[in-house]
């Protein structure tokens, strides 16, 4: 279990094994172990099994638990989700890790590829614990709905947080679908200020492959465009999640700056990366 105050860069090492992706084309082999691989990565760090979600989600929050939460000022409860969402990053930072190859990037293009894409994969990952019969989620141990968040201050990006959520349960993805779409997420070349685009694109090349023989396998080729299709509104999340923190951290500048995770700000702030985090 990480420490809640540790940042990415002090649990990476990158070393420089020859890439362990062969030439192009990949042999079935070399493609069916990068799955299989991506989804033991996905089950390893994923926090909750499915069955232990399942089993939870009709363990509601009381009309007076969600007062509580209702009554939480504006900085305390960002305080709580900010705790909360480092939490699920550092699964995925943990997810990231384990992705064959992740660690032959240099360290550099690894905090730029989690920066931005951890908070895309805690979203698609989020869906897990999503009950779509009384739209709720699972937060702090049961289920709440989005009035739970209301002291936020953020009612259209919660409710954009939980449209999302659903829409990602009507793929009813298994969790290897799951798995590989979310390795699709983080390793892809397009994101700004990559040193070695290549390489991440070769990556990313082999990753789409698992992905298509994954979905032709489960005879749900159709899936293969519904899910790009929801990698341009994972982007516009997390942009409005950065706006609403930056219009945060204006009016609670104190909160930001000594209560939240060191995880939260290095990922969601464009402050320069504290020195002992690289
Ligand atoms: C992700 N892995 S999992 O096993 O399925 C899993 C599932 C659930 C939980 C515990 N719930 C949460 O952490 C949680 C639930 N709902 C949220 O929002 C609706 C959360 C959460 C953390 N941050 N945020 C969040 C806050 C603000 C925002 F703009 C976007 C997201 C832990 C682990």
């Amino acid at each position: 279990q990480p420490s809640p105050d540790q940042t990415i860069g002090m649990g990476i090492r990158s070393y420089d094994p020859e890439y362990p992706y062969c030439p192009y084309p990949p042999s079935l082999l070399h493609i069916e172990e990068l799955c299989d691989s991506i989804v033991r990565s996905h089950r390893d760090t994923s926090q909750f099994r499915l069955e232990e979600l399942q089993a939870l989600r009709w363990k509601l929050f009381s009309r007076e638990e969600i007062h509580a939460y209702q009554s939480k000022s504006v900085d305390e409860m960002w305080q709580h989700c900010a705790v909360r969402l480092t939490e699920a990053v550092q699964y995925v930072v943990e997810f990231a890790k384990r992705i064959p190859g992740f660690r032959g990037l240099g360290q550099n293009d690894q905090i730029t590829l989690l920066k931005t894409g951890s908070m895309e994969v805690v979203l698609v990952r989020m869906s897990r614990c999503f009950n779509t019969e009384n739209s709720t989620v699972f937060f702090d141990g049961k289920f709440g709905s989005t009035e739970l968040f209301k002291s936020l201050g953020c009612g259209d990006l919660m409710v954009a947080v939980f449209d999302f959520a659903h829409s990602m349960c009507a793929l009813r993805l298994t969790e290897q679908q799951m798995a590989l779409f979310c390795s699709l997420v983080l390793i892809n070349p397009d994101r700004p200020c990559l040193e070695d685009r290549g390489r991440v694109h070769r990556m990313r090349r082999d990753l789409e492959v698992c992905l298509s023989h994954m979905l032709h396998r489960d005879n749900q080729e159709s899936l293969q465009h519904k899910l790009y299709q929801k990698v341009s509104v994972l982007q516009s999340l997390c942009s409005l999640h950065v706006e609403k923190l930056h219009w945060f951290s204006q009016r609670y500048p104190l909160t930001v700056h000594s209560v939240f995770p060191p995880l939260y700000k290095e990922l969601f702030t464009s402050d320069l990366p504290s020195v002992d985090s690289l």
